[in-house]
Parts: C-alpha cells; sequence; structure tokens
C-alpha cells in the first residue's frame, strides 16, 4: 500500500505538534541524497504549517570502505556529519532536527542534544511511519516500563530455548523511545516503542540463545536454526550453531575490531502495532525495521557502541538482535514472562 503526500503530511503535523513545534520554533530537516523526498517534503510543509522557522540542512552522504549494505545501523559513529563543524553549528541552532538521513549512535548526535536541540529521527517507510503512528498512549506505556527500569539494580534473561542472561545495572541511563521528541535535548525515532539502558561496564553475563524466528538486523533475517551466544564481562566470547552462527561470526570478525562483541543496549518492546512479521514483507533497504526492535513483548539486546550514553565503545558494527518468548525480569519484577508484556500495570497494551 501506499501513503498519499496528504496523509503524510498530516501525520507529520500531529508528530511535530507532540514534539512541541509552533511558531516560536526553528525546525531543521537534516537530510542527504538519499532521505525519502515524500518524508522530506511532508516535514517541512508540517512544520511552516505549524508556524515554524523552517530551513534545510543537506550532507553530502558518507560512505565508509569497511560499510556493507544500506540500512544506516550497519555502520555506526562516523557519519555525513562528522568533522562537519559548520553544518552542526546550523543544526545546533535549531529547538529541533527531523534527521532523514541518520545520525544515531555518533557523538555528534550526542553533542548537538546537549545543547538542548530536539531530535527526530525518521528514516522508515512512509507506510511503516503511517502503521505506527505515535500516540500519547506510547509515550504513557514506555514511560511506565522506565519507572522501574531506571531503578533497577540487574536485569535477568531466560527463554524456553536456554537463554540465561544477567546483566547488573545502574551505571548508564535509561533511554526511551515513544516517537516524538518533545523535551529539550531529547532523541527519539518515530516509528518506535520501546526502552533500555546498557549493562554495567564488563558485567553482563550468561548465555543467549536466538531462536527460530529471531530477528538479527542489519541482516535483516529470521533465524532458521538456534545460534548461541556465550557472554563473560560484558563481551560475547563464543557464537555456536550453524551456518547462520558462521554468518554471523565471519561478520563481526570482518571489522577487526575486539570491541564489536560488546554488549550494547538491553530492553524490550512496547509497540503492540509494531509487528513480528513485518520484516518479511519488506525489501533489506527498505529503513532499518523498527518493527523488529519495537515489538510488543520482545527482549532487544545489541552489540557494539555506547556512545549514545557516554561510553567509549565507537565500534562501527553494531548488531541489533530480537528475541521472542523470553522472561524479562528487572530486579525482582517480571516484567515480561515468555514474550507476553505483564508489569508494570501502565506499560500493558492488552
Ligand atoms: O531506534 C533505534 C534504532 C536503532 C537502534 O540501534 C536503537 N534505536
Ligand atoms: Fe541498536
Amino acid at each position: 500500500m501506499a501513503v498519499n503526500q496528504s496523509q503524510l503530511g498530516e501525520m507529520f503535523e500531529q508528530v511535530l505538534r507532540l514534539s512541541r513545534v509552533d511558531a516560536s520554533q526553528s525546525v531543521a530537516i537534516l537530510k542527504s541524497h538519499y532521505s525519502d523526498a515524500r518524508t522530506v517534503q511532508a516535514a517541512t510543509d508540517a512544520a511552516l504549517r505549524l508556524g515554524a522557522k523552517v530551513y534545510c540542512v543537506e550532507l553530502p552522504a558518507f560512505n565508509h570502505p569497511v560499510a556493507m549494505g544500506n540500512d544506516m545501523t550497519a555502520y555506526c559513529g562516523d557519519t555525513a556529519l562528522t568533522g562537519n563543524t559548520a553544518a552542526q553549528r546550523a543544526l545546533e541552532a535549531a529547538d529541533l532536527i527531523v534527521d532523514t538521513m541518520m545520525l544515531l549512535h555518533s557523538p555528534e548526535q550526542e553533542q548537538i542534544l546537549k545543547t538542548g536541540t530536539r531530535i527526530l529521527l525518521a528514516v522508515e517507510p512512509p507506510e511503516v511511519l503511517a502503521r505506527m503512528l505515535p500516540v500519547e498512549k506510547d509515550k504513557a506505556r514506555v514511560l511506565a516500563a522506565a519507572a522501574v527500569l531506571e531503578k533497577a539494580r540487574m536485569m535477568t534473561v531466560t527463554s524456553p530455548a536456554g537463554s540465561d542472561f544477567r546483566a547488573p545495572l545502574g551505571q548508564y541511563p535509561t533511554v526511551t523511545e515513544y516517537g516524538y521528541a518533545d523535551e529539550p535535548g531529547r532523541w527519539d525515532h518515530w516509528p518506535s516503542g520501546f526502552l533500555f539502558t546498557w549493562p554495567n561496564e564488563e558485567q553482563a553475563e550468561g548465555v543467549l540463545v536466538l531462536d527460530v524466528g529471531d530477528i538479527l538486523l542489519p541482516f535483516k533475517s529470521y533465524a532458521r536454526e538456534r545460534i548461541t551466544l556465550e557472554i563473560e564481562k560484558g563481551f560475547v566470547t563464543q557464537i555456536h550453531g550453524g551456518f547462520e552462527a558462521e554468518y554471523l561470526c565471519d561478520y563481526m570478525r570482518y571489522f577487526n575490531d575486539p570491541e564489536v562483541y560488546g554488549i550494547s543496549h538491553i530492553g524490550w518492546g512496547l509497540q503492540p502495532r509494531a509487528q513480528w512479521t513485518a520484516m518479511g514483507l519488506h525489501d533489506k533497504n527498505d529503513g532499518m525495521c523498527m518493527d523488529a526492535r519495537a515489538f510488543y513483548g520482545n527482549f532487544l539486546f545489541s552489540t557494539g557502541p555506547n556512545t549514545e550514553v557516554g561510553g567509549k565503545r565507537k565500534t562501527p558494527c553494531h548488531m541489533d538482535i530480537a528475541l521472542r518468548r523470553c522472561s524479562i525480569r528487572v530486579d525482582d519484577l517480571l516484567v515480561v514472562a515468555e514474550g507476553e508484556v505483564v508489569a508494570p500495570q501502565g506499560s500493558l497494551a492488552r
């Protein structure tokens, strides 16, 4: 199906209004040649209709010779903005940046946010944006769960497939994503609806078993066989399985950087409109597959960078891996029971 330009404009108006855009605000539309032109136009028109002062910052695309594939999460850290201080200053001048080219996991994004500028990432296909148009109930659910996670000192994850993972917490903040950037210095991503934090450095440990149907990004693949990851002192030390384990090993080894094995953000999905099946209906080049990161009741874990929360691991290889049917405990509270969200009450969508 295809969203028409008028519908996309109305949706952007709703999301920018939720992001506190009004006549007092300046809005920068950040783009590159690969940005979705419909998205750029809709964001621009909507910001103008809300009375904001709008400008565009277009950056020549950046390609690192190591990067493979078109998914913007496949190579993190250096971006088209890296080293371009003039463009960064132009962006820091805005109250809100609509990012249609992807600054996520870059130090520059953190520097911009520290000035109080808000950033809303929007790089998914308009049809995916439409299916997960943010509503205030999404924010309420995610914040209810965040109130539990930000106090927690331990996350444990188990599954019928054999996962048994423990991550001491407290060193890093909780990050929420509910689809709009409504607070000074906030980054958010439309579409989303999940939350996460990072394990204390070098303390995560145990086993994570990717079962059939679990999702590996940026491969955009559903695992067809089990892959077992052994984690010691915050790093993946062993990867066992068949072809898919070998593929994952070979891909991570390709970056020739021991930091790619570090555990990155860990959390769970709270978006009932995100679907586990959606990835199978899209091409690999259709955005970054936020359905996989946000589907209700997933355990989302990742490897690689932790610069988003001031960590020193700026490695370019970032795997986002979404597991079904896990049980997630935050301290003694069971928040997800074999893939079903059970607590806190305010986070339930059904
Ligand atoms: O929204 C996102 C997207 C990618 C990622 O790694 C984290 N959050
Ligand atoms: Fe990630």
